[in-house]
């Protein structure tokens, strides 16, 4: 009988369904633009996932005692399944336009496929490995929450998995930065310069506030078919309410001398970040662009014969 509906038809069910709170399903009907727009969202943060396993991971060998080097190989362990997850998800969606994982990592490595700001930029002291776990993942958490309710099932499900760990992770950053924070000056002074390296990558984080950045934006698609409920810039001021009142506590100052809460509007005013220089990022030109995506290339043509092995028509053993 659904092969006799017309495509009117079907978006008006599948609106309905939308409407109604009721999950969309890998095999269910989907017009083009729900279908494009997730491939779109998941594969790039799928690739987040993976390639903001990399900061950390330079931290491994150099963590400063035994029970950090557990913590910090744990989450970087944690990150590349949240991103093997989330490409299987993506890979499901893509199944119709006949491409996979593959296709993922090729765009990866073309630059057809962007990956997050923040993973573009440097981590040179055990500060910023604290930081990317308290505010970066802080902010991934913001993100993420976000989305948990998505129309999309498969994504909400994965969802669900990473924001649990997402937890974890950022208590584990939180812990580092504590320790810093309630230790030597000098032990003071590194999570302030990581505060004062990373603010800048931070407000940039949620992405721009409309399209005129980029000249382009699927914030309002996402928002009419419910894979989203709130803006880029509404996530931003919740990370403002939930970080900024921290910061000040551990006696960081913010980088931004004219920032403040306005009580009228009920909202932060801030500096706005030079959004130029966020296209320059994104188009892999930021300070670790290209030397992490050379690693990333490396390991995934130095572990081909794994994925050979295990295909189906792959020879084991
Ligand atoms: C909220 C936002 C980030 C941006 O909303 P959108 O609806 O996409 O905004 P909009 O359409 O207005 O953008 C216009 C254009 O700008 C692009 N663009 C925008 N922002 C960024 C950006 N920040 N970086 C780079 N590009 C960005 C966007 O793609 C679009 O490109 P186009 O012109 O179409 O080519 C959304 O993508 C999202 O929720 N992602 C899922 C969660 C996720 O990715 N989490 C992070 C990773 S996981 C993590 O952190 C955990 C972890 C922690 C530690 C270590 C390891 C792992």
């Amino acid at each position: 009988m659904s092969l006799q509906m017309t495509e009117e038809e079907h978006m008006a069910r599948f609106m309905k369904k939308i409407e109604n709170d009721e999950k969309i399903e890998a095999d269910d009907w989907m017009p083009d633009e729900y279908r494009n727009a997730l491939i779109k969202l998941i594969s790039m943060h799928g690739i987040s996932e993976i390639m903001g396993a990399l900061p950390e991971k330079e931290w491994v060998p150099k963590a400063p005692s035994l029970r950090r080097k557990l913590g910090i190989m744990a989450k970087v362990q944690d990150e590349m399944g949240h991103g093997q997850l989330l490409l299987r998800v993506a890979e499901d969606l893509m199944k119709p336009y006949g491409k996979t994982r593959e296709h993922i990592m090729r765009d990866l490595f073309s630059g057809d496929l962007k990956f997050h700001n923040v993973f573009h930029m440097e981590a040179p002291t055990w500060g910023d490995a604290g930081l990317i776990g308290w505010l970066v993942d802080g902010a991934a958490i913001i993100s993420q929450t976000n989305m948990l309710g998505a129309s999309y099932g498969p994504y909400a499900r994965a969802l669900k998995r990473i924001c649990a760990e997402e937890v974890f992770h950022a208590q584990h950053g939180e812990a580092i930065i504590m320790a810093l924070a309630e230790g030597t000056d000098e032990q003071k002074a590194l999570v302030q310069d990581a505060v004062n390296r990373w603010w800048e990558a931070l407000l940039m984080f949620f992405g721009p506030a409309d399209a005129k950045t980029t000249g382009s934006s699927k914030q309002d698609i996402t928002i009419k078919y419910k894979i989203r409920t709130k803006t880029n810039e509404q996530l931003r001021q919740d990370f403002f309410t939930k970080y900024v009142p921290r910061m000040l506590s551990l006696g960081l100052t913010l980088p931004d001398e004219t920032m403040y809460y306005d009580e009228e509007q009920k909202l932060w005013v801030y500096k706005q970040p030079d959004w130029s220089r966020f296209k320059e990022i994104i188009r892999n030109n930021g300070p670790k662009s290209k030397e992490r995506l050379r690693l990333r290339e490396l390991s995934y043509d130095n572990n081909a014969w794994v994925r050979e092995a295990l295909s189906p028509s792959g020879r084991v053993g």
